[in-house]
């Protein structure tokens, strides 16, 4: 019907998470801009820790951005080694699976930028989990066998995985970006399960890899371009087909970028590099209340066309 029509449409919207005073912000109005940019329907909903400060949320806010606090989940002690001290505050992600007023969301990391538009991602089938397969060939896989034997499911015929390490391991993907559906009993199940997981050097990650492996369904690269993949598998990659970008790879987060650690010094790094500035310092994709989304619009007409539908009439404003 219109209505469930209408629902369907207002009950999705992309999902980033911001932590600290730090400058991450930058990542997420960029990110902001660029949804705009590309016309998305959907909001852009950013789940934020605590400690982030007032001024960080407003400017969120003035970019059209819906700014929800949350509470950091902690994984249960024990003396891991993140591969990167600051992943421990990624379990705070968990909380997103409470957003159940959306019935289908888009996780993006704050150091991703979407060139192109994915709303068509919603509409895949409900029950799975999507995301993009990761590359195990950086330096911050070195703690894995994947690693230390050489084995990438990026090109699995190249190193066999050998019979005597077991199964071959089930597929991997990067978090960075996923879809999924809010819920509260999964939500529930998340944080029991973690309760009686230890953490591992990838955080959240590998929690949600050993959670979701039984629905995970792979999409291709090109909806979350892991940076390594363009000097570790180029043939996997049609940079020109490329429409999500993670800024993920040491040293290539745009705001932070100097060019001077290993592989930044690329020309197809540069040039992606150059297109998130041209994003983030384009003021024409600053937010203007002003411009109703394509969305608002038609989502108005369609409650409209429900409403009357069902015999109801919009009240005219009355005359004072
Ligand atoms: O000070 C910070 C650090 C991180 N973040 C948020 O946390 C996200 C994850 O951090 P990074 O993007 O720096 O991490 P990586 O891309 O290297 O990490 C990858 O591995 C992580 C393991 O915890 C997560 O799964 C993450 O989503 C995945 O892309 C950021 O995008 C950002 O949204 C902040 O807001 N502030
Ligand atoms: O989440 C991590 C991170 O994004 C790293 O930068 C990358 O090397 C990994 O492949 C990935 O799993
Ligand atoms: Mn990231």
């Amino acid at each position: 019907t219109t209505l469930a029509k209408a629902a369907s449409l207002t009950s999705r919207a992309y999902v980033t998470f911001l932590a600290g005073n730090g400058d991450y912000v930058k990542g997420v109005v960029g990110l902001a801009k660029g949804l705009r940019k590309v016309k998305t329907a959907y909001p852009l909903v950013v789940a934020v820790l605590p400690d982030v400060p007032e001024e960080h949320r407003r400017m969120l806010v003035a970019q059209g951005c819906i700014v929800r606090e949350i509470e950091p989940v902690y994984p249960p002690e024990n003396q891991t080694q993140f591969a990167m001290a600051y992943y421990v505050i990624n379990y705070s992600k968990l909380r997103i699976w409470e957003f159940v007023e959306y019935h289908k969301m888009i996780y993006l990391d704050g150091d991703i930028q979407v060139f192109e538009n994915i709303d068509h991602l919603f509409d895949m089938p409900r029950g799975y989990f999507y995301a993009v397969k990761d590359c195990f060939c950086e330096k911050t896989w070195s703690h894995t066998p994947q690693y230390q034997i050489g084995y990438c499911q990026q090109c699995p015929d190249k190193v066999q995985w050998p019979a005597e390490l077991g199964p071959k391991p089930p597929l991997y993907f990067n978090a960075g970006m996923f879809v999924f559906e809010p819920s509260l009993s999964i939500y529930d199940d998340l944080l029991n399960t973690l309760k009686i997981t230890p953490p591992t050097p990838f955080a959240e990650q590998d929690f949600l890899n050993m959670f979701f492996k039984d629905v995970y369904k792979p999409i291709p690269p090109i909806y979350n371009l892991v940076l390594a993949m363009m000097w570790r598998h180029p043939e996997n990659i049609e940079l020109d087909k490329v429409k999500v970008v993670h800024y993920c790879a040491a040293g290539s987060k745009p705001w932070r970028y100097t060019g001077k650690e290993q592989n930044m010094n690329r020309e197809d790094i540069k040039m992606l590099v150059k297109k998130w500035w041209d994003i983030y310092n384009d003021e024409s994709l600053d937010y203007k209340r002003i411009n109703i989304s394509p969305l608002e619009g038609e989502t108005n007409k369609l409650i409209a066309m429900a409403l009357s539908e069902a015999g109801h009439c919009i009240a005219a404003p009355s005359a004072a």
